[in-house]
């Protein structure tokens, strides 16, 4: 694969806090329009490992890499985290403003409106954050992450606190939004992980490697959710995927 193809790339990477080793090494390469999905259980390391892409963290030892380059916090990245952290004191369409102006774009109501209909909102620009559903919020936080231009889309379970209804509508709603972009999703939730991805990496409890990289050949347009979960390959990636969380999650691995 040429490096131009190449979104995402670490190299033997070491993640520790102190004497604690959270991550690797691990060595993983993600090309451009993929979406990478991590899972493990709690505490494997899967946010250190997306603060390091994003460049919040600097690994221990080896190299990370996103368009080629040491990545710059902020820049070249949208993140959603579980919470939508949205300035209350700004209004909906004010909060996607900021992240055009911190994008160095043009914050004018069309390119905020714009935006706020990607993700289906057309009309609560003017709403204050409290005044729009859980849902929504979360909405908000995807728009703001995709004012970034071209953003890689660095996503922190970002559905675990909707209710089931919402989440399922949201899932299927970001494999529209994330058509074409580079994303990396981490998340508890085997059906979600492969709902979602079009590959499904496994993490060791910690220290995280990767104990399962799995590509999911699953059809992502001209299918209802509804059909595609009722698919036996989607049945029997679930059950591939579930079973390696279980296995690695029961086994001794020393830090
Ligand atoms: N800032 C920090 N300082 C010290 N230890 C940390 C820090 N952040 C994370 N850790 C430890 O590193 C390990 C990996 O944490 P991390 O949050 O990356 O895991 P995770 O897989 O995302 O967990 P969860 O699924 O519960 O959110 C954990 O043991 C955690 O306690």
């Amino acid at each position: 694969m040429s490096s131009a193809d190449t979104a995402i790339e670490l190299s033997e990477v070491v993640h520790r806090y102190g004497d604690v080793t959270a991550v690797g090494p691990i060595s993983l390469t993600v090309p451009e329009g993929e979406f990478l999905v991590l899972v493990g259980a709690s505490g494997c390391g899967k946010s250190t490992l997306l603060r390091l892409i994003a460049g919040f963290e600097e690994p221990t030892f080896g190299t990370v890499r996103a368009a080629g380059e040491p990545p710059v916090p902020g820049r070249g990245a949208g993140l959603v985290f579980q919470q939508p952290r949205l300035f209350p004191w700004r209004s909906v369409g004010g909060n996607v403003a900021l992240a055009l102006k911190y994008a160095g774009l043009p914050a004018t109501p069309a390119h905020v409106d714009a935006l706020l209909a990607r993700v289906g909102l057309h009309d609560v620009a003017r709403r204050r954050t409290w005044q729009i559903s859980g849902g929504q919020q979360q909405r908000v936080a995807i728009a703001r992450a995709l004012a970034v231009e071209n953003p890689l889309l660095l996503l922190d379970e970002p559905f675990a606190a909707l209710d089931a209804l919402t989440r399922e509508r949201l899932q299927e709603d970001l494999r529209g939004f994330s058509q074409g972009r580079t994303s990396v999703f981490v998340t508890h939730s085997v059906d979600e992980a492969v709902f979602l991805g079009t590959r499904v990496v496994v993490l060791t409890p910690r220290p995280g490697r990767i104990a399962l990289d799995l590509p999911i050949p699953l059809p992502r347009t001209g299918i209802t959710p509804d059909e595609l979960r009722r698919r036996p390959d989607f049945a029997a990636l679930r059950a591939e995927v579930g079973a390696a969380v279980r296995t690695r999650s029961t086994e001794e691995v020393p830090a």
